[in-house]
């Protein structure tokens, strides 16, 4: 048996799994788990990746590893590659004036909607170079390079010994790089910094970008929702809905998007295709918050959610508990709606929450539906993909069939995947542990739309600046 790994360097933690190369059956894992908070240093993941792979049985026989991360992070290096400042993550919402800013100096959404296939949030790494300029112009000054979270792991996992590299996935991310051309736009970078900067080289798909001491060969890795596609074999007329600190809906493209709204990013995926995404700020952290808040565990609060009737008797609760992206409302907070002396009960809270995480990602979905084409059938992905309420509820909020695996790694997955790919010159065919799927019912599609009415109508008298 051929041995590969994949490395999820995630927000919250970094997961290894450990896959026969020819079938992709997970024959070891192991995770750590990472600093809380949306500034980091870089040294805290490798750090992370030390401890969790600090049993040398782990990676034993291992030949090939890729490392996917979390998209769009901020990593700033010096003339000697070293790290200039903590990173910015991509849920760190101080550059939200800089996007704004950097969208009306060219000229308007339209205009990077056409250049990058996408429009500049605070998550953006464009827009934290801008933040950096315009607040630390010292460290701006020492800054050489700028590379991204799975660019800098990938390269410290080959000791140093050949230049950072990116792919063209992660690289979509940045927002100067154009994927149709597969180039990058340093007049954006120029835009954003006032000068050029050294950026990793973009490799290919499969290509062998070096090694690791140990003499495995390094793939070139990508971001966690590229790897995630991988992982998970998503194919055209498919979406995927991941539920991690982040929740996205995703679909496979063999065309770049261009939308407008910035509802949409036009990312490139893993294989040489696209990757049109809808991010939300606010995935599984919600579900966790209102347990807490219950004073129930997860399972409980399962129960509970499952126990109150579509629609939670008219709880609506918009989850901004971080701000958002999508739509962009950095300074957001969230809101609870609706309450009644008859429906504020533990039930219609839990599933409300659920409902309300959902349906911020089901707007989403319609935008993309209308970009990159009909959707017929959704796969959950993410740690709250393991949540029976949102297996239930999805159905009826989504209005599709929703598809559910066995506790599955997704991201890591795929990554391994990518390194089996670099190492054999094929893309395996890895089995997805699929267990089960919900059919939605007329009942909940007609649900599905009085609920999606309701959180719209919601989110423009709350959100006023969403209607314009
Ligand atoms: N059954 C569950 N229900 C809801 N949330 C869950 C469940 N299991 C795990 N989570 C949450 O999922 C999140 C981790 O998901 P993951 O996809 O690993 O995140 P990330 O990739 O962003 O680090 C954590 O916030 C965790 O508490
Ligand atoms: O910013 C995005 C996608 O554009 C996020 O999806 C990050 O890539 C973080 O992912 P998770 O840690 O939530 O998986």
């Amino acid at each position: 048996m051929r041995l590969v790994a994949g490395v999820d360097s995630s927000t919250q933690s970094v997961k290894i799994v450990v896959c026969d190369a020819e079938t992709g059956e997970i024959v070891r894992t192991s995770r750590a788990p990472h600093p809380d908070g949306t500034e980091v240093s870089a040294q805290a993941w490798l750090d992370a990746y030390r401890t969790a792979t600090a049993d040398p049985s782990l990676l034993e026989g291992v030949e090939a590893i890729s490392v996917a991360g979390q998209q769009h992070g901020m990593v700033t290096l010096d003339e000697d590659g070293e790290l200039v400042r903590d990173a910015l993550l991509w849920n760190d919402n101080r550059s939200g004036g800089d996007a704004v800013d950097l969208i009306k100096e060219l000229g308007g959404a339209a205009a990077w909607a056409e250049a990058t296939g996408s429009v500049p949030v605070a998550s953006m790494t464009v827009s934290k170079v801008r933040w950096l300029a315009r607040n630390e112009p010292d460290h701006a000054a020492r800054t050489q390079s700028v590379v991204l979270p799975h660019d800098w792991l990938t390269w410290q996992l080959g000791d140093r010994s050949f230049a950072p590299v990116t792919d063209r996935g992660d690289a979509s991310g940045t927002l100067y790089f154009d994927a149709t051309s597969n180039e990058y736009r340093q007049d954006l970078v120029r835009l954003a910094l006032g000068r050029e900067l050294e950026l990793p080289r973009v490799a290919g798909p499969n290509e062998v970008v070096g090694e690791t001491p140990w003499g495995a060969v390094i793939a070139p890795g990508t971001g966690d929702n590229m790897a995630a596609a991988l992982g998970l074999g998503l194919r055209p007329g498919e979406a995927v809905v991941s539920l991690g600190t982040s929740g996205t809906a995703y679909v496979q493209s063999d065309r770049q998007t261009h939308e407008v709204t910035g509802t949409v990013s036009g990312f490139a995926d893993a294989s040489g295709a696209y990757l049109p995404l809808v991010c939300t700020l606010n995935g599984a952290r919600n579900l966790v918050a209102t347990a807490e808040l219950l004073g129930v565990d997860l399972a409980e609060f399962d129960k509970l959610a499952q126990s109150a009737p579509p629609g939670s008797e008219g709880v609506s609760y918009l989850p901004y508990l971080e701000g958002e992206r999508t739509p962009p409302l950095p300074e957001a907070t969230g809101q609870l709606l609706g309450l009644t002396l008859k429906n504020l009960t533990p039930a219609n809270l839990a599933r409300a929450t659920v409902e309300g995480v959902l349906w911020s990602l089901a707007y989403g979905i319609e935008v993309l539906r209308r970009e990159a084409g009909d959707i017929g059938r959704i796969t959950l992905t993410g740690g709250a993909a393991q949540s029976a309420a949102v297996r239930a509820i999805a159905p009826a909020v989504f209005g599709l069939p929703i598809a559910f695996t066995e506790p599955f790694e997704s991201v890591a997955v795929g990554a391994a995947r990518q390194a089996a790919w670099a190492l054999t010159g094929e893309l395996p065919d890895w089995k997805v542990p699929v267990l089960g799927q919900h059919e939605p019912d007329e009942h909940e599609v007609k649900a599905a739309g009085e609920l999606g009415e309701r959180y719209l109508d919601l989110l423009h008298r709350n959100f006023p600046q969403t209607t314009a």
